[in-house]
């Protein structure tokens, strides 16, 4: 997979080449490429921004500057564009499966009030745009959201998680929270590990794990519990 990032401040990218994400990158796993908008400008104040019309506060980003640097990074090679904002779609574990077996992710990190919607119509006509959102609050740009949805995306490509396994079975892949963990010492603080994890009785451990996901999802995610297809709990399972 290759990645693209168009952003005004190619630092904040820098954690992508990082630990996990960075060894991905040196194995050839995955391409990363940071571009700074104002490469594209070419006035003496590498403007990027102007004022909205139909008035209103803030600024907005030029579409003429992003066609360039888009056309130029997009080159003839089909990807999908990404446009992270607070309007966008739910980005979720689902949005990240399906992103982790495109060829190409080319992002686009907004500033200000955003970028011109006609930037976002005009590559609509011809790739996949989509305009994704990673919560609802409010951020500064683009950038943050990026790192969030890169490292869900790249996590998931064959090769990068040591343990390919925990793709599966981490939060949201069957549905529910995933519980509490533990490891030594079997005592701190005055706290145990539950007894259960130290029996050696895999169905009673994997009951007890289960158990607790469901009241986990119950008690801060129960939008999760009503979404879950009714195959998906067992009779145990609906005690919660
Ligand atoms: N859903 C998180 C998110 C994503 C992007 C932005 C944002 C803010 C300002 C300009 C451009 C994008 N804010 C929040």
């Amino acid at each position: 997979m290759r990645i693209d990032v168009v952003t005004i401040f190619p630092g904040y990218l820098a954690p992508l080449r990082e630990a996990l994400l960075g060894r991905a990158i040196e194995a050839g796993l995955v391409e990363l490429g940071v571009h700074d908008l104002r490469d594209w400008t070419h006035d003496v104040h590498q403007a990027v921004d102007d004022s909205p019309y139909g008035g209103g506060p803030g600024m907005v980003m030029r579409p003429q500057v992003w066609g360039e640097a888009l056309d130029a990074v997009l080159g003839d090679a089909p990807a999908r564009l990404v446009v992270p904002t607070p309007a966008g779609r739910p980005f979720t574990q689902a949005t990240a499966q399906a992103w982790a077996g495109e060829e190409r992710l080319v992002f686009a990190c907004g500033r200000y009030e955003g970028i011109d919607q006609r930037v976002v119509d005009a590559y609509a006509q011809r790739m996949p745009v989509d305009e994704v959102s990673i919560g609802d609050y409010v951020l500064v740009g683009g950038e943050v959201a990026v790192l969030v949805m890169v490292e869900a995306v790249v996590r998931l490509l064959p090769g990068v998680l040591g343990n390919p396994v925990s793709a599966q079975e981490d939060s949201f892949s069957d549905g529910l929270l995933e519980g509490p963990a533990y490891t030594r010492p079997v005592s701190w603080r005055g706290l145990d590990v539950p007894d259960v994890l130290r029996s050696g009785n895999h169905a009673a451990i994997a009951r007890w794990r289960r158990d607790r996901a469901l009241e986990r999802t119950a008690a801060r995610r129960p939008d999760l519990l009503d979404a879950l297809p009714d195959h998906a709990l067992d009779r145990t399972d609906r005690a919660f």
